[in-house]
């Protein structure tokens, strides 16, 4: 692997050599096929220097050289065993031990390996979940001159370069909270609970660990684990979410909706373990070599990666917002028509869409309405009265418009009986998107005119709103 010098500023050409130096001494094997370039937009990125063929391993790590939850707490572990009680008190809040945010539930069997004295620093560090444990880690290394990974944190984006991602705006302001605004709800709500997230880490990782004051350089860190880590399987994990792992140079390929590579780990005996980047096509000498961060939506990817693609086939319009709206209030004020459409509910359709498990999370891709959505929209229809429980005097009708409803549910019927309140309903919604989004566009042309790629963001996110709406509005008026 070379770095193209004509496109990396002189110091950066530098450190990525280094990285790769680093890497290759840790048992890093990285193809001569390869090298890291500045891709307008993209920032860094990998591309073929000569014929790829499909197949071809492009790099492969042994998994005791991959930065994740094992081998960073084994890190530290290891620096505490051999540094004794003072190594700990420098890492380790006095009051870790007896802190009772520590989720005893949520540690995992603790490795048989640990023993002795650094035991009860694996539990303390196994209470924490892969994201705060990886971010503390680049956290303290970023601080310390002789971190053997001086050359990987140095080519890492600087946190002003991932103030694409909505939780920055509200984070750090800089001019950029006010762009808040102009996302569509169900962004802003994603934004938030990343934010909340955020909040929570940045909380237990102070708790747990000395000198953990700087909000900028953990914002960095936090980013950094959150858009870089791919995902790798650990027996101790709790959830999917723990399968984090970052593998420095793989993390240097972004991302298409298109499958361009795989990750693959190799098992070839104890201590010859690898997990290894594979292409999946073939690529021409300066094609930029991507990966899949998933199938996800421009909404997806903006708050959780900062950018968008310009033509995405994972689109999806959220409705959560507005459908969740007419279920609590029976539609807005004024709206005369869907007021006899629809009507007037209180909480107890929410709870009955709880008790059934089709609370929130209402789609619609370009041609289909996801199930969930149907089913919002059937009890939205239906009177309040039905999503109640049975009384022994309640009217006949009431008990078979709540067994339609519960065999819809269910599957047990196709739900025709709600089709055509559903389709009214849905049609309101979508012209009132449609109206909503050329305004939000409006307002994020004139009022965003200093950052184009936030503002461009935005507004691939109005577009393909729109766009879907109107797809279904078609279908709905055929
Ligand atoms: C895993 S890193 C990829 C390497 C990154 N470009 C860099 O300079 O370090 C993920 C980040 O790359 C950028 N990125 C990835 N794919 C992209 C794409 N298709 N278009 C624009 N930016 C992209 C985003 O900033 C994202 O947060």
């Amino acid at each position: 692997m070379t770095s193209s010098d004509s496109r990396l500023h002189g110091s950066q050409s530098e450190q990525l050599s280094k990285l790769v130096s680093e890497l290759q001494s840790r048992g890093v094997s990285i193809s001569d096929g390869i090298l890291v370039e500045q891709i307008p937009g993209r920032g860094l990125g990998v591309v073929a220097r000569r014929v790829i063929p499909a197949g071809e391993r492009i790099v492969q790590f042994p998994v005791n050289a991959l930065l994740n939850p094992r081998t960073v707490k084994a890190a530290i572990l290891r620096e505490i065993s051999d540094g004794g009680p003072d190594a700990a008190s420098s890492i380790f809040n006095s009051t870790a031990h007896t802190n009772q945010n520590v989720d005893v539930g949520r540690q995992p069997k603790l490795r048989p390996s640990v023993k002795g004295p650094t035991r009860q620093y694996a539990t303390l560090l196994d209470s924490l979940s892969s994201h705060q444990v990886l971010a503390y880690y680049l956290y303290r290394e970023k601080l310390r001159p002789n971190s053997g990974w001086t050359a990987f944190w140095n080519v890492l984006p600087t946190l002003e370069s991932l103030s694409g991602v909505p939780m920055v705006w509200d984070l750090l302001d800089r001019g950029r909270k006010r762009f808040l605004e102009y996302l569509p709800a169900s962004t802003s709500d994603h934004a938030a609970r990343m934010s909340n997230q955020f909040w929570d880490d940045f909380q237990a990782v102070k708790d747990m660990f000395i000198n953990v004051e700087d909000i900028e350089l953990f914002t960095w860190a936090w980013l950094c684990v959150n858009s870089r880590c791919l995902y790798y399987y650990m027996s101790e994990a709790r959830t999917s979410n723990d399968c984090m792992t970052l593998a420095p140079l793989v993390d240097f390929l972004n991302h298409s909706d298109e499958e361009h590579c795989s990750l693959q780990v190799s098992d070839a005996g104890p201590a010859m373990k690898f997990f290894s980047l594979v292409t999946t096509r073939a690529y021409d000498i300066g094609e930029e070599i991507y990966l899949s961060y998933g199938a996800h939506t421009n909404s997806f990817l903006l708050c959780e990666y900062g950018f968008t693609l310009a033509t995405n086939k994972n689109t999806e319009l959220d409705i959560t917002a507005e459908l969740l709206e007419i279920l609590k209030h029976g539609g807005r004020k004024g709206s005369r028509d869907r007021d006899k459409r629809v009507a007037k509910i209180e909480s107890s359709k929410l709870k009955f869409l709880e008790a059934h498990g089709y609370l929130g999370d209402y789609t619609l891709s370009v041609d289909t309405i996801s199930y969930r959505t149907e089913v919002a929209l059937a009890v939205a229809q239906v009177r309040e009265e039905v999503c109640g429980d049975q009384t022994r005097d309640e009217p006949k009708a009431r008990t078979i418009e709540r067994s339609q409803l519960k065999s819809f549910i269910s599957g047990a019927s196709n739900g025709s009986k709600f089709k055509t309140k559903s389709a009214a309903i849905l049609s309101d919604i979508l012209e009132e998107i449609l109206k909503k989004s050329d305004l939000m566009l409006a307002m994020a042309n004139d009022n965003i005119k200093d950052d184009v790629d936030n503002r461009d963001n935005i507004r691939r996110l109005y577009v393909e709103r729109k766009n879907i709406a109107c797809s279904h509005l078609q279908l709905l008026h055929r």
